[in-house]
């Protein structure tokens, strides 16, 4: 139990008020009596509003929940009306066009993709700021987006026979990206700036230019012999790199070492989804980590590969530009911060009546106090050029919540000496409920809007709640090509443009949760760009690094003008509920579907409840490693929950699966000297009570949501961790 401090009204832990006082004020211009009265009469004034809102969520679940009880022949026509009559379908919003201003040109302009990153990891988090530029050779040759059929292996030392696979891979994207006046770059021997433009000389003693002079952008070195060109390709910068005596370099006829890609353009450092913050010690350090990168001087020490490696963020790097002057670009991706939603209290802030405080509104405060250092350009880097604080808000549902986000970031601007709209707002449509009224969300932070992103890994375990009294849903690997996820994934670009979105946010798609598979990832993420995403999430700087191939090859703009040309509403087809008509699954298939889920919840629930974890590599019933973070684990305890409900299994069968889940996740965590054994007393176990919990409370629990139960058994480990020292 945190030891609190008295200040005015509120009791607020030692640790936060410690950290508030002495690193994120100082420095920020604020006076620190006057931030603590005016944060007590925010909790005051704001904590009311909150609660109606989570109550009208519980309300409305429970309405749907009986009429369905009531209505066992299921119309759909009724259906809609029924939701109109509750205000979960709201009346059409009335056209308008969203008007934020100064916003970064990587949000406004340039599409590229989004990296999501724990932040209370700071050796991930620095990583991640720094895969604005990633290398495409190291990419390529470290995943299976080569494949390494014919010798051409992976493991061990350096394979020539990869390599060059690596390096044509690499000479048909300078083909696509910069192609050269009829020849490839594969006949490049020797790259020179010549009066301003790009001159190749080729294998055969003739020299070739670009295509399009324009592409090329800079250059570093001796124009004759420089050691990187730089070139520019659908807004997106890339880098020939040159060094012929660099062992890649050396086997070049062209001397090309790498091509340096920016890459993840922007990147999310997640407070929500991906960490596990259940305290205020743990909130610190999520700030702390936030403050650092927005000072610029964050640091992370680590060992790899037997060597001690200091992490820190990359500069901005320069060039001179084909006209002779010099020229900088940003070496690090523009973060925004992902504040926790509109649900969970906060134990680190206890308010006069010693209730937990909304910790969406704390988040709110802090995230954006911490970034008015940056604003303020008093650390090492500026996030953003155009005076903006970037902030995603998750899990809202419906126009009045989105509101509501609005008022607070107003009020917290008024609080912290902020112009109007200097708080930028990423709206996560994750929720049936804000994908449903779309538009009516946006209109109410039309001037403070940057983003809507099609979270489908909530949004897909809302669907599952709250249609739970419906029916037995489909199996979890076919929801991807359901009708309600394609038409509210056209639906989101459809709002967005009609909006106004080009030119001044971004529309995003969502995350590829698959971490090793590269290959895959290159053949299908295209298809966000074909969508009209002007980025995707991405869950590693290497995916970054590849998944930005995707809008070299397509113009995400040109795509859009194509799509606006056909907005339609598809709020029918969103409604369309992925109920399984008739199942005839297989006693093996069902038990398949719940050793599957039943996998997934444990690998990721021991690690968030034993060890902090936020977002793991939990690998599958097929053995591929599968990014899990409490979305997907929404969807897995969903739709246990949901089959259960249903008769599809019984709940013995559902606890004999989690038993002999947890034996074979044990197994797969034998060599982490930190984990703890489920299997050795399940009683005993807090994180297998856990597992439980979600599954068999999961009608229960608030939309579906995972927290209540995450944190509650977290505070409990921690807890006994702390006895047992
Ligand atoms: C539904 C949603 O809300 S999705 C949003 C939430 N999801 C996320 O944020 C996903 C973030 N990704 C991750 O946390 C991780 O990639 C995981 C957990 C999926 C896999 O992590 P690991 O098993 O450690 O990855 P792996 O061993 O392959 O690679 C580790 C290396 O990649 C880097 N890395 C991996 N993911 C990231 C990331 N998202 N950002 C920055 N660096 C990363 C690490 O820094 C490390 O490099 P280093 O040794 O130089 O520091
Ligand atoms: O936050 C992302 C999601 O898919 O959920
Ligand atoms: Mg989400």
């Amino acid at each position: 139990m945190a030891n609190y401090v008295k200040i005015g009204n509120l009791n607020v832990a030692d640790v936060l008020y410690q950290f508030i006082n002495d690193e994120a004020l100082p420095g920020t211009g604020l006076d620190r009596e006057k931030f603590w009265s005016e944060l007590e009469t925010l909790f005051s004034e704001l904590t009311p509003k909150n609660k109606q809102l989570l109550a009208q969520r519980d309300e409305i679940q429970d309405k749907i929940n009986v009429w369905k009880r009531e209505n066992r022949d299921f119309r759909f026509e009724n259906y809609k009306l029924f939701l109109q009559e509750i205000g979960y379908l709201e009346p059409e919003a009335e056209d308008f066009q969203i008007s934020t201003e100064n916003v970064d040109d990587e949000v406004a302009l340039k599409a590229g993709p989004q990296l999501v990153v724990p932040v209370d990891n700071a050796r991930y988090a620095l990583n991640a700021a720094n895969a604005r530029w990633g290398s495409l050779y190291d990419a390529l040759y470290g995943t299976d987006a080569i494949s390494e059929e014919d010798g051409a292996q992976r493991a061990g030392s350096y394979n020539p026979i990869r390599g060059e696979k690596v390096i044509t891979f690499a000479k048909e994207f300078l083909d696509l990206a910069a192609p050269l006046k009829q020849i490839s770059h594969k006949n490049a021997v020797k790259y020179s700036i010549v009066e301003g433009k790009l001159a190749v000389l080729l294998s055969d003693g003739t020299t070739a230019g670009l295509q399009d002079d324009s592409k090329l952008a800079g250059y570093n070195g001796n124009p004759e012999n420089p050691t990187a060109i730089l070139l520019k390709n659908n807004d997106l910068y890339f880098e020939i790199e040159v060094d012929r005596s660099h062992p890649i370099g050396k086997t070049d006829q062209a001397g090309v070492k790498d091509i340096l890609l920016e890459a993840a353009l922007t990147t999310i450092m997640d407070c929500e989804d991906s960490v596990a913050a259940v305290d205020a010690d743990d909130k610190v350090l999520v700030y702390r980590n936030w403050l650092g990168l927005m000072k610029g001087n964050l640091t992370a020490n680590f060992s790899k590969n037997n060597n001690t490696v200091t992490r820190t963020l990359n500069p901005d790097r320069f060039y001179t530009s084909p006209t002779g002057e010099d020229i900088s670009l940003e070496g690090r991706s523009l973060m925004f911060a992902r504040v926790v939603g509109h649900l969970m209290m906060s134990n680190a802030i206890l308010d006069p009546d010693g209730n937990e405080v909304p910790e969406g509104i704390m988040d709110t405060v802090l995230i954006s106090l911490i970034g008015k250092h940056s604003l303020l350009g008093t650390g090492k880097y500026q996030n953003s050029a155009k005076g903006s604080i970037y902030i995603v808000k998750p899990k809202m549902h419906g126009s009045k919540e989105a509101a509501f986000a609005n008022e607070t970031f107003n009020r917290v601007e008024d609080m912290l000496e902020l112009e109007r709209y200097t708080l930028k707002i990423g709206v996560m449509d994750e929720e049936r409920r804000t994908s449903l009224n779309l538009k009516a969300c946006i209109r109410e932070v039309k001037q403070r809007i940057v983003f809507i992103n099609t979270g489908f890994l909530d949004r897909t375990g809302d669907e599952i709640h709250t249609s739970m009294e419906i029916g037995p849903m489909i199996r979890k690997n076919t929801m991807k090509f359901s009708t309600w996820l394609q038409s509210y994934e056209k639906s989101n670009v459809f709002v967005g443009l009609a909006a106004g979105f080009q030119n001044r946010a971004q529309i995003g798609k969502g995350m590829w949760a698959m971490p090793d598979l590269m290959d895959e990832m290159l053949k299908q993420k295209i298809g966000h760009v074909k969508a009209g995403g002007t980025t995707a999430w991405v869950p590693s700087p290497t995916a970054a690094a590849l998944h930005v191939l995707h809008y070299h090859q397509l113009n995400v703009k040109r795509v859009q003008e194509i799509l606006a040309k056909d907005i339609h509403d598809l709020k029918d087809d969103i409604l369309n509920i992925p109920v399984a008509e008739n199942p005839t699954w297989t006693p093996e298939e069902i038990q398949q579907e719940l050793d599957n889920n039943a996998q997934g919840i444990l690998g990721y629930v021991v690690r968030w409840v034993d060890q902090g974890i936020g977002c793991s590599k939990v690998p599958d019933i097929n053995n591929v490693g599968l990014m899990e973070d409490r979305a997907t684990l929404r969807i897995s305890s969903q739709h246990i929950a949901n089959w259960m409900h249903h008769g599809i299994c019984t709940k013995d069968q559902v606890l004999d699966t989690l038993k002999r889940m947890a034996k074979v996740v044990d197994q797969q965590n034998a060599g982490d000297s930190a984990y703890r054994p489920m299997a050795t007393d399940y009683n005993q176990s807090v994180a297998f009570q856990a597992a439980c919990d979600l599954v068999f409370e999961g009608y229960v629990q608030p939309n579906g949501y995972t927290e209540p139960i995450l944190h509650r058994r977290r505070l409990e480990a921690k807890a006994k961790m702390s006895v047992e020292k």
